[in-house]
């Protein structure tokens, strides 16, 4: 059996450049982002995000995070705007998570760890497809958003109520009708720059784009994301936690602001 990429002592972070030579090129995600130094950019856009509820298809323990796929096979839910040209289409959302509320997430702001974090993964339309975009330098753009401790979040807990029936590896449900405007925070102010995938392959082909403000979740939500597993049905149980990789240098990179 393939000695998998993961989380643990010895498939994580630190061990994938062994396949994946990439991890050490140079525009790796994530970053710790130095708010005093991103240079605030008066020609970035603000972000249109335009989601149709109605290509939400299903969640899915993919034994990494839990994803929630949509059909994109048509413009029906775009990114356009920011610092990205064209359009891009949303193809799935996911997290990262801690084992703890004290990390969690990929981005760090000023050295701070949040609880966890959601990416919403876009592809370029100028490309065929997800899978086309993924390997070009301008394919992907992915909206980050920041989970912080608060008050319980309802749009969230449509999310945690399915976690039950998907514990396992590769388990998946439907998941219908659900609205991932729902899960941005009420500003979109944002920091941008050029990135990769956080896992691998670690393609260099992401436009990041991480809201300034957060959205909240309650520690007892936080605690659902833990139940999940990494492993599979019939194997030694490993919980889904610590599915984040550490901040990776910005080598010859800028980070770029939407406001002041
Ligand atoms: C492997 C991988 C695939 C996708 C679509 C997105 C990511 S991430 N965590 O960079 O958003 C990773
Ligand atoms: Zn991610």
């Amino acid at each position: 059996m393939p000695h998998r990429w993961g989380y643990g002592a010895d498939n994580g972070p630190d061990t994938w450049h062994e396949k994946f030579p990439i991890a050490n090129g140079p525009r790796q995600s994530p970053i710790d982002i130095v708010t005093g130094e991103a240079q605030y950019d008066p020609e970035l856009r603000p972000l249109t995000l335009r989601y149709d509820p109605s290509v939400s298809m299903d969640i899915i323990n993919n034994g990494h995070s839990v994803q929630v796929t949509f059909a994109d096979d048509e413009d029906t839910s775009t990114l356009t705007g920011g610092p990205i040209t064209g359009t891009y289409r949303l193809k799935q959302f996911h997290f990262h998570w801690g084992s703890s509320d004290d990390k969690g997430s990929e981005h760090t702001v000023d050295g701070k760890l949040y609880p966890a974090e959601l990416h919403l993964v876009h592809w370029n339309t100028t490309y065929p497809n997800f899978g086309e975009a993924s390997s070009k330098s301008d394919g992907l753009a992915v909206v980050g958003v920041f989970l912080e401790i608060g008050d319980e979040n309802p749009q969230l807990q449509k999310v945690f109520d399915a976690l039950d029936v998907i514990k396992a590896k590769a388990a998946q449900t439907s998941f219908a009708d659900f609205d991932p405007t729902m899960l941005l925070p009420s500003t979109l102010d944002y920091w941008t720059y050029d990135g990769s995938l956080t896992t691998p392959p670690l393609l260099e082909s992401v436009t990041w784009i991480v809201c300034k403000k957060s959205v909240s979740a309650s520690s007892a939500q936080m605690e659902k994301f833990r139940g999940l597993l990494f492993s599979a049905e019939g194997e030694p149980e490993c919980y889904m936690v610590d599915n984040y990789r550490p901040p990776q240098p910005l080598k010859d990179r800028k980070v770029r602001t939407s406001s002041k």
